[in-house]
């Protein structure tokens, strides 16, 4: 990387280790990985079950330490933020869930979702919150006519589009996305990877994203880091990773999407 692509990256895993004690023994989750986020860009990052992409976004997240190496964000390493600044750079890093459920609570109305995280933080007042929450889920395509319900009144790419409204909310800089449309029907996929599409244009975000499918990644992401058994075994360009792939896994997974048909 060029020293003004590296003043560009906005999020590093430099050799990050992850290693769980579990009670079979120790599971090495993330083994030695480097990724980087340049700032307006998509990192897809593909791999089976279980090779390790989940750990790696919570690591990113800062939501977990890692055993070794370091997750650096701007020029500084995650594990020295500490009290104030910690909350401050929570802010500029959110994460949208594969079960929408889960980061919507039920008792929360669509708007109240959306105005929470602005709550916390002492954002503005009740009036300006909710002025601002009714802006984030029109920006989302959710009818603000509709923002006194509750998460279960609504369709799962509807709350799939209230929980991104509310990871929106904070302007954060980064968008970590786990499988946020594995949970849907594939026509509300389509609607989803729209969505989060021109969000990224309009809004120049950096984001992650997670999936096990490649055509969702392919669609959406500039460069792609493909794992397996918690390594990276390769990294390129969207379009260039996807013509020709270096890695035999890396082509096995492809191959699995596009079987060759033989003549
Ligand atoms: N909290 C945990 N405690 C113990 N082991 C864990 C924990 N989280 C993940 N693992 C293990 O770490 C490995 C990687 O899991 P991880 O969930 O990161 O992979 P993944 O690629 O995201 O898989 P999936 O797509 O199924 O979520 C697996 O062997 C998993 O069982």
């Amino acid at each position: 990387m060029s020293p003004t692509e590296m003043a560009d990256v906005l999020i590093a895993a430099e050799d990050v280790t992850k290693i769980y004690d579990t009670r079979a023994g120790p599971v090495t989750a993330v083994d030695g990985v480097s990724v980087q986020v340049r700032r307006g860009e998509t990192l897809g990052v593909v791999g089976e079950s279980g090779s390790g992409k989940s750990t790696l976004a919570r690591l990113l997240m800062g939501l977990q330490p890692p055993t070794d190496g370091r997750i650096v964000f701007g020029d500084r390493d995650l594990a020295s933020y500490r009290g104030k600044e910690m909350r401050r750079l929570r802010q500029r890093m959110q994460m949208v869930f594969q079960s929408p459920l889960g980061s919507l609570l039920p008792h929360f109305s669509a708007a109240a979702a959306v105005m929470e995280p602005l709550r916390v933080h002492g954002r503005g007042t009740k009036q300006s919150r909710r002025q601002r929450a009714i802006e984030l889920l029109e920006l989302v395509g959710v009818n603000p006519d509709f923002a006194d319900l509750y998460p279960t009144q609504f369709s799962g790419g509807q709350q799939q589009r209230i929980a991104i409204a509310r990871a929106l909310a904070l302007e954060p800089e980064l968008l970590v996305c786990d499988e946020p449309t594995s949970s849907l029907d594939v026509s509300i996929q389509a609607q989803i990877l729209a969505l989060l599409e021109n969000l990224k244009d309009q809004l120049g975000l950096s984001c992650v994203f997670i999936s096990h499918n490649l055509a969702v990644v392919e669609r959406l992401a500039d460069r792609v880091a493909v794992m397996s058994s918690g390594t990276v075994v390769e990294t390129g360009d969207t379009e260039q990773l996807f013509a020709d792939p270096q890695h035999p896994y890396t082509r096995k997974l492809l191959d699995a999407v596009l079987p060759v048909t033989s003549a």
